[in-house]
C-alpha cells in the first residue's frame, strides 16, 4: 500500500476527483479528512466508503474561499488524526460563460474558489506539516487548462495555471522542510463540473474524438496518479506537473 497510516487531507472531496482521490487514499492505507461544502448526504457516502475499507473519516463542512476554513479544515484533522501527511488541494468549481460579458462576481467567486482557496489551504497544511517536522507531500489539481484556453473559460484557465505556479513556488520555498509539492494537470474527466457542457452529444463526441485513448477520464484516472504523487515513490519529484489526459495535448493535427 503506497500511503500505509498517513493522514491524508482532500478538499472538495464529495465528489468527482476529490472523492475518488480520497477514496483511494484510505484503498491506499491512510485516514482521510474530507473537506465538503454544503453536501452533506454526499459527504456522508464518501466517509462510509472510507470507513468500508477499514480506515478512518472525519469531515469538515466549509468553503474553502475563505482563509478560517483552512486553519479550521487543518485544525479538524489534526484533532482527530494527529497529523497532516499529505494535502490535496482539489476543490474547484468552473461555471463557463463568455468573455465579453462576464460578471464580476462569476469572475471573483471562480478566482476566490480555485487560487485564494488552494492558497489558503496549502498554506494552512504546511505550516502545520513543518511543525511537525517530517517533511510531507502536496499535490494541487489544476488542469490542461493551464497549458491551453478555453472559449467559456477566460476566468477558470488563469485559476489553473496559477495553481500550477502556486505548487512551483512552494516546492522552492518548502523543499527545505522536506515538503515536496506537484501538481496534477487532468484533462476532460466526466464528473459533475462539465455534466452540461458534455450533454451536448456532439460536443462529448468532439471531445472523445480528440482523446488518442478514446475516451473521457474517470475520476480514478486521477486518484491513482494523486496517490503516487503523495506517496514515497514520489519522493523525488517536486515542483513538477504530471498531465493525466488520455493523450489530448498531444493531439494537435
Ligand atoms: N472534470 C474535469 O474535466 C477537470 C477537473 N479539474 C479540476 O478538478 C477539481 C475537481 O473537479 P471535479 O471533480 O471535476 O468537479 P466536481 O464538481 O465533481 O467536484 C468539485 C468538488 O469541489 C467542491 N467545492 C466546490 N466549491 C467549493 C467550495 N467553495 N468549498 C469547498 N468545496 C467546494 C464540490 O462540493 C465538489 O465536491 C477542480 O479543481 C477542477 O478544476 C481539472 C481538470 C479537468
Ligand atoms: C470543466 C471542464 O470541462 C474541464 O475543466 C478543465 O480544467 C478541463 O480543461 C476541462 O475543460
Amino acid at each position: 500500500m503506497l500511503l500505509e497510516n498517513k493522514v491524508v487531507l482532500v478538499t472538495g472531496a464529495s465528489r468527482g476527483i476529490g472523492r475518488a482521490t480520497a477514496v483511494e487514499a484510505a484503498r491506499q492505507g491512510a485516514d482521510v479528512a474530507v473537506n465538503t461544502f454544503r453536501d452533506e448526504a454526499a459527504a456522508a457516502e464518501v466517509v462510509a466508503e472510507i470507513e468500508a475499507l477499514g480506515r478512518r473519516a472525519v469531515v469538515f463542512d466549509a468553503d474553502v474561499a475563505l482563509p478560517e476554513s483552512a486553519t479550521g479544515f487543518v485544525q479538524a484533522a489534526t484533532q482527530a488524526f494527529g497529523r497532516v501527511d499529505v494535502f490535496v488541494s482539489n476543490a474547484g468549481v468552473c461555471p463557463f460563460h463568455a468573455f465579453l460579458d462576464m460578471p464580476v462576481e462569476t469572475l471573483r467567486r471562480t478566482m476566490e474558489i480555485n487560487l485564494h482557496g488552494a492558497y489558503f489551504m496549502v498554506q494552512a497544511a504546511a505550516n502545520q506539516m513543518v511543525k511537525q517536522g517530517e517533511g510531507g507531500a502536496i499535490v494541487a489539481i489544476s488542469s490542461i487548462s493551464a497549458l491551453v484556453g478555453g472559449e467559456m473559460q477566460t476566468h477558470y484557465t488563469p485559476t489553473k495555471a496559477g495553481v500550477h505556479s502556486l505548487m512551483q513556488s512552494c516546492a522552492v520555498a518548502l523543499g527545505r522542510h522536506g515538503i515536496r509539492c506537484n501538481s496534477v494537470l487532468p484533462g476532460t474527466i466526466a464528473t459533475d463540473i462539465n455534466k452540461d457542457d458534455l450533454a451536448d452529444p456532439k460536443k462529448r463526441e468532439y471531445m472523445e474524438g480528440r482523446i488518442p485513448l478514446g475516451r473521457l477520464g474517470r475520476p480514478e484516472d486521477i486518484a491513482s496518479v494523486v496517490a503516487f504523487l503523495a506517496s514515497d515513490m514520489a519522493g523525488y519529484m517536486s515542483g513538477a506537473a504530471l498531465l493525466v489526459d488520455g493523450g489530448a495535448f498531444a493531439n494537435f493535427q
